[in-house]
């Protein structure tokens, strides 16, 4: 999936603007950002409830608002607009099914049982978790290539937690995709290989996980001074500073960096384990109104 340069205003406020980032089949990405940030609004597009007002999405190299076809390919329930509320289990099997030609209706009996769930049941009377559950079921059964998951583990207990990402994991195999927006960033740490960090009203960062913990590094500091040291300042994002405790992430830590910073002997120097909660506060905590003092080599 490529998209190019999506711009979306509501109410004349610019919610996305100028958004671009290709999604390639069998990752798992995470969509994090801020509330409000436009996550939601994002998958809205995606899933064609809104038309932007400029760019394009592209599903198997042809735009999803030319060739409606490649609608297949997408997948998406709108948590805050959700229609499946009505209907019984049973309804809405028959739904899926006209919507995903490859929709697997054998699956889905097979995982409605597992769960003890009754085709009879209606939707609203389910439980959060089970509603939740549900939807991952439709998700897994559909056959689309992208799957948008909206908040997948909001207000799950742990065992339910851990069923959904079971069930996603078992499922997802080599030719499709998750898109997952969460607040939840311990539990999307586990599954993602990518996350991308929604901020003023575009994607600003494309972390590769793998590829960032090979080259960035949390590390705690005190100095002799209050001061900063200009090279923490200028080559890290500051996660805290309480006293004379500075922790700090380094995205291109090197020897010479540690050199550099050693130089002003720090009393303390750690590494801490670095985590995708670090990189959202890092990267989307505002700035502190008073900056610090520092001093250069
Ligand atoms: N239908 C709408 N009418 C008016 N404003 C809207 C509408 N949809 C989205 N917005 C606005 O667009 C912005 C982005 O909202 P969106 O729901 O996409 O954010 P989000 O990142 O999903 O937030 P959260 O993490 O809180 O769920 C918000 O300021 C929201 O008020």
């Amino acid at each position: 999936m490529i998209i190019n340069d999506l711009s979306k205003t509501i109410n004349q406020k610019p919610v996305l603007k100028n958004l671009s980032f290709q999604l390639a089949p069998s990752e798992i990405v995470g969509l994090i950002g801020r509330n409000g940030s436009g996550k939601t609004t994002l998958f809205r597009l995606i899933a064609e409830h809104y038309l932007p007002d400029a760019g394009d999405i592209q599903v198997n190299g042809r735009s999803i608002f030319t060739d409606k076809h490649q609608k297949q390919a997408i997948f998406f329930i709108d948590e805050k607009e959700n229609f499946l509320r009505a209907y019984s289990l049973q309804r809405i099997l028959g739904f899926y099914q006209k919507a995903y030609i490859d929709f697997d209706e054998n699956l889905f009996l097979q995982l409605i049982q597992q769960y003890q769930f009754r085709l009879s049941s209606l939707y609203r009377q389910l439980s959060k978790g089970n509603q939740r559950l549900v939807q991952i079921i439709l998700a897994i059964c559909s056959n689309a290539t992208y799957l948008l998951l909206d908040e997948p583990f909001d207000g799950l207990d742990v065992i339910v937690k851990k069923e959904v990402i079971g069930l996603m994991m078992e499922h997802l195999g080599e030719h499709r995709s998750a898109l997952i927006a969460s607040h939840n960033l311990n539990e999307l740490e586990n599954l993602i290989d990518r996350a991308l960090l929604l901020k003023d009203h575009t994607i600003f960062k494309d972390y590769h996980l793998e590829e960032m913990r090979q080259h960035a590094r949390k590390i705690q500091m005190v100095f002799k001074t209050k001061k900063v040291p200009l090279v923490v300042k200028e080559q890290s994002k500051l996660l805290s500073f309480q006293g004379r405790v500075i922790t700090a992430i380094f995205e291109s830590y090197s020897e010479e960096l540690e050199q550099a910073i050693k130089h002003f002997e720090p009393l303390l120097y750690e590494e801490l384990p670095l985590s995708l909660e670090d990189l959202f506060e890092a990267n989307l905590k505002p700035k502190p109104h008073r900056l610090q003092k520092e001093v250069s080599l």
